[in-house]
């Protein structure tokens, strides 16, 4: 008989917020090739010329800022939701990072240790597919099971960004901010260089390449991150009531020269300042947990960009983190079929 057991992965984080150790998992994270995607050669330049010689210590600072005493926020609200979902499953549920710590690799070591554990059905914690983050860590916990021979299959639950119990659960976690008077809501997701979404669109003429692209039905739309941004969107929307005037879409956190999706995040919190809005409500769907890109780039720094611009009160939508629909959903995930 099939024994199970779950494993949560997200993307980690630094172990301090020192500026050796953000050196240490910046090179860990952007030499991953799913990351920047470049021959190995450019790849170890471009790391090695114009990110690591300056950004560790600016990164770190933004660490510092959002560090707490138990850790990275990140690390600490995963290991609260590992803990929030094992106490609505009998099956064992265990909590990875990509990179740092704990590891995809020490934690299916872990779960490999109960010789009853036959299954592992992989949770990648992010609702969107790219390759940077979802298909990565499925490499990487491919990769341990070879290397090490561990006797389980492996099941992936796949990127869930319009699954109805997701959005709900979503929408539940915003409906206090949504109920507050406010003047316009941002989806801001995590930012995506074009040429990722362009080298999955095996077709090479859907992606990118239409008006529309997004919202004309494709099989690219499997691995498009922008195709599946928008219809959390819209899914979102249509469960919220949202008028479509209050509501729009941009991305954040872009890193170096490459094109990256747009409308960028802190562009459109000046448009909207500069428009007349003064409270702005800001949601992050791309991120179930919250980490240095919502707690440092939009509630810290996005406030700043909106005062400056004219507006007077940014308020980040807290991510779904251990919010009880949240853990119920992926309770009820424990026991499901992901190929179903
Ligand atoms: C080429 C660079 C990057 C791509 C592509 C990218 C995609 C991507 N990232 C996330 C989620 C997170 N990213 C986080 C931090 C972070 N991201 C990049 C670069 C790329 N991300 C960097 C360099 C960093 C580190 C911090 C910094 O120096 O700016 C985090 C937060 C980690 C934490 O410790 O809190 C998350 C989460 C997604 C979802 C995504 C693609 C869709
Ligand atoms: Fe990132
Ligand atoms: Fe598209």
């Amino acid at each position: 008989m099939t024994q199970r057991a779950v494993l949560l992965a997200n993307l980690g984080s630094p172990d301090k917020p020192e500026t050796a150790e953000v050196r240490r998992y910046l090179n860990q994270f952007l030499m991953d090739p799913y990351v920047i995607q470049l021959p190995w050669p450019l790849r170890r330049m471009i790391v090695s010329l114009f990110v690591l010689p300056t950004r560790p210590k600016a990164s770190a600072e933004a660490y510092q800022s959002i560090w707490w005493p138990e850790g990275s926020p990140l690390v600490v609200l995963s290991q609260q939701l590992r803990d929030a979902v094992q106490a609505k499953t009998d099956v064992p549920v265990a909590m990875a990072m990509r990179y740092g710590q704990p590891s995809i690799e020490q934690q299916l070591l872990k779960l490999c240790e109960n010789p009853a554990i036959t299954e592992v059905l992989f949770m990648p914690m992010y609702p969107h597919f790219a390759d940077s983050t979802v298909e990565t860590s499925i490499q990487e916990a491919r990769r341990v099971i070879k290397a090490h021979d561990l006797n389980i299959t492996l099941q992936v639950v796949q990127p869930f960004y319009d699954d109805p119990d997701y959005i709900n659960a979503l929408v539940e976690s915003a409906s206090p901010h949504l109920n507050e008077p406010y003047d316009h809501l941002i989806f801001s997701y995590h930012g995506l260089p074009e040429s990722h979404i362009l080298k999955r669109d095996e077709s090479g003429s859907h992606c990118l390449k239409q008006a529309e692209c997004c919202a004309t039905p494709h099989p690219a739309h499997a691995t498009c991150y922008r195709h599946q941004v928008m219809r959390t969107t819209a899914a979102f929307a249509a469960k919220a009531g949202l008028e479509a005037s209050r509501y729009s879409v941009a991305f954040q956190s872009r890193l170096g020269r490459q094109k990256w999706l747009g409308p960028n995040t802190e562009d459109r919190i000046r448009e909207l300042a500069a428009s007349g809005a003064r409270k702005l409500l800001v949601i992050c769907p791309a991120f179930v947990t919250d980490c240095l890109e919502t707690l440092e780039e939009i509630q810290i720094r996005g406030q700043e960009v909106f005062e400056e611009a004219g507006g007077e009160q940014l308020t980040l939508i807290p991510c779904l983190n251990t919010h009880p629909a949240w853990v119920d959903v992926l309770s009820q995930w424990c026991a499901s079929d992901p190929t179903d």
